[in-house]
């Protein structure tokens, strides 16, 4: 039995000497790679914070003391220090979350995998705590250099450094890298401060032996003053020759560091250190992502940022390859895209490869800009770039695009600015639980002004609506697909005037009172599915793919006035997603034919694969069905009446055949 083994609690780790302390971390670093090497992970991040979380929970008292993690996927090492060993069912249906969750454990604060909040979250606890009479308890946020390129980090400094008496621990984990190495002047800033000597400087002894000497001398007459003066005068010439001035004592916090990340003494000795200062601090680590596993040091596009299933001795991955991925079809054709228009520019937040701007940018290096972990700022100086007369194509994954919803609205919609807004990894994702999932983007996009929304169906649709939206130039265009494998090529049996896909039509000499079938993006073979079991029941179907969502198609509204019903099938919240768009265009209409609109709930949804997660919420084929044949059977859908002098809208004549 090992140390491990031993550990139920923070509080099991004080008895510990500093050779067991060494034992036991090394045992952390064996269980990760062994463990997370078989289910797929945050192999790198979490290997990168052995001695930091070590340090932190033996110097603070969870939970009494609150430790938040900003973006959460580097809590392996505190989940094992608080009762949580078992791995076996990482990120799976559900097994452990791969981020904190509070129905885990008491010690766990922040569940979001949104980069750059923890500092927030410290403020607003601290605070409670002061107003509540526990401002003796202390806030610990463990924030990568990654998340602090991320605006909010800064809103919440701005806060925190105003109070003096804010028992605030910012332990800064600096390995350098978000994916990729962090980029950005403040980024700079940080790597310049590594050679940077002193980490005594916020010691008490040394503060109070400091201040004793500053007013010996200031009250020491003429001479003392002067004495005082050309000491200040030289002691400041040093810093700001040897060691800068820092950034964070000039914004009124005290920086203890750069401490190495990996020494578990240095980091318990400023970690305690920052503990007694009583006021908000900055510890800044110095860590490696993937440290002591040479394949993840080795692996220079993300250093195992999230593997998958990978063998532990090589760190090569154990799985086949997988089938053509979206993100990949999008990295060919922006590629290709970059070589024919000069004014086309790509922006990603810190996820080049991830995104898939990566084939772009090495041709093209001058023209795709990582931002660092900051959508905000993404988008609206996208829309400064296309006012100055580019077209940006900012790639970012679709749950992230929450936080950039006004910059949006109100800097490109606004001024119709011609960015095109690509969104990977859009509907549910799976493993990475309920802030990943990409699911609000098109119920928060469809209320922009002017927006246009794709959702292609397969490869080919892609890019060809990739194509058409970075050819509008007068409005944000937004194509949004799914994470992993593209699905199957779905042809077109026929392409209508406005652009909508038929893609299954009823059968000849079918009655007008028959199912509209609206595939929403990756739902097409979904669709088509379910367009075959309601035929086996009798009911026809016309199965069409809009294309483009939004602006809804008259095709559309003229199609649902000639069916009994109108199923919409989207992978996307179903309030206010797209069917609530086509419900609210045919009512504006004066088509009452009657709609479902089939997506996910208004709920966050626990992690697990992407299938698991769609049967669970009922986006089947099976579920679909059912619900359809029930109502079209049970009557429960009123007949519906074309329109007086309604004209079909293919050909002009009566229903589709
Ligand atoms: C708002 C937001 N954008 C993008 C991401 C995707 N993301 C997850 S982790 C990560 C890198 C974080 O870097 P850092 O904070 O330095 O942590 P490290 O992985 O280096 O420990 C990114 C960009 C995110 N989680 N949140
Ligand atoms: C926390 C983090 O890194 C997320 O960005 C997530 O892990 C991405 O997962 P995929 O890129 O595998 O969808
Ligand atoms: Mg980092």
């Amino acid at each position: 039995m090992g140390i491990l083994d031993t550990i139920r609690n923070p509080q099991d780790l004080n008895e510990l000497t500093e050779e067991q302390l060494k034992q036991l971390a090394s045992e952390i670093r064996e269980f990760l790679i062994t463990n997370v090497s078989q289910t797929g992970g945050h192999l790198g991040p979490n290997l990168g914070v052995v001695e930091l979380t070590l340090a932190v929970h033996r110097i603070f008292d969870s939970p009494r003391d609150s430790i938040v993690f900003d973006t959460g996927h580097q809590s392996y090492v505190h989940k094992l220090l608080t009762g949580r060993q078992d791995f076996s069912t990482l990120r799976q249906e559900g097994g452990l979350s791969g981020y904190p969750s509070r129905a885990e454990s008491e010690h766990d604060i922040v569940e979001s995998s949104h980069a750059s909040s923890s500092l927030s979250w410290a403020d607003g606890i601290s605070r409670a705590r002061q107003l509540t009479g526990e401002g003796d308890r202390y806030v610990v946020a463990v924030v990568g250099d990654g998340a602090l390129t991320g605006g909010m980090a800064w809103e919440a400094i701005n806060n925190i450094a105003a109070d003096k008496k804010r028992r605030v621990v910012i332990v800064v984990n600096d390995n350098g890298r978000s994916y990729a190495p962090t980029v950005g002047g403040f980024a700079d800033y940080l790597a310049s401060l590594r050679p940077t000597i002193d980490s005594f400087r916020t010691a008490p002894a040394y503060e109070v032996a400091l201040d004793w000497w500053k007013k010996k001398l200031q009250n020491g007459g003429p001479v003392g003053q002067f004495t005082y003066k050309s000491l200040h005068a030289m002691k400041k010439g040093i810093k700001d020759w040897w060691a800068p001035q820092g950034m964070f004592e000039d914004l009124g916090m005290k920086y203890i560091g750069p401490v190495d990340g990996h020494n578990l003494q240095a980091m318990e000795h400023a970690l305690a250190t920052a503990r007694h200062y009583n006021g908000p601090v900055i510890v800044h680590a110095m860590t490696e992502k993937g440290h002591g596993y040479a394949p993840a040091r080795a692996h220079e596009a993300d250093q195992f940022h999230a593997v998958g299933i990978i063998d532990p001795e090589t760190g090569e991955p154990t799985g086949k390859a997988g089938a053509k991925s979206w993100t990949s079809v999008f990295a060919d054709e922006i590629a290709a895209i970059a070589d024919e228009r000069q004014d086309v520019v790509g922006i990603t937040g810190a996820m080049l490869i991830p995104v898939g701007l990566h084939k772009f940018a090495a041709k093209h290096p001058d023209r795709v800009i990582d931002v660092g972990i900051a959508e905000q700022h993404a988008l609206t100086s996208a829309a400064g770039m296309a006012f100055g007369g580019l077209h940006p194509v900012v790639a970012v994954y679709a749950t992230f695009l929450n936080r950039a919803f006004d910059q949006l609205l109100m800097d490109v919609a606004l001024h119709k600015a011609g960015v095109t807004i690509v969104l990977d990894r859009a509907g549910v994702t799976g493993p990475d639980g309920a802030s990943h999932h990409g699911m609000w983007d098109m119920a928060m996009v469809q209320v922009v002004p002017g927006l246009h929304l794709a959702a292609p169906r397969d490869a080919t649709r892609l890019r060809e609506e990739l194509r058409e939206a970075i050819a509008i130039s007068d409005a944000p265009s937004v194509v949004r697909f799914s994470k992993g494998s593209v699905g199957a090529e779905v042809e077109t049996l026929e392409r209508l005037s406005d652009g909508v896909d038929i893609l299954a039509r009823r059968p000849s000499g079918s009655t007008e009172n028959d199912v509209l079938i609206v595939s929403v993006g990756a739902m097409a073979e979904l669709a088509l599915d379910v367009a075959n079991r309601l035929g086996a029941q009798g009911i026809s179907t016309t199965v069409v793919d809009p294309r483009w969502a939004l602006p809804v198609r008259r095709s559309i509204i003229a199609l649902a006035s000639h069916h009994r019903l109108v199923v919409c099938i989207e992978d996307g919240v179903r309030a206010g997603g797209v069917g609530s768009r086509i419900r609210q265009e045919m009512r504006a209409a004066g088509v009452d034919t009657a709609l479902n609109e089939v997506g996910l709930p208004v709920e966050f949804l626990d992690h697990g694969s992407r299938s698991q997660v769609l049967e669970r919420v009922g986006l089947t084929a099976q579920q679909i069905t059912h619900d359809v044949v029930a109502q079209v059977l049970g009557t429960k859908v009123p007949f519906a009446r074309p329109l007086p002098g309604q004209q079909h809208p293919t050909t002009g004549s009566l229903p589709i055949q």
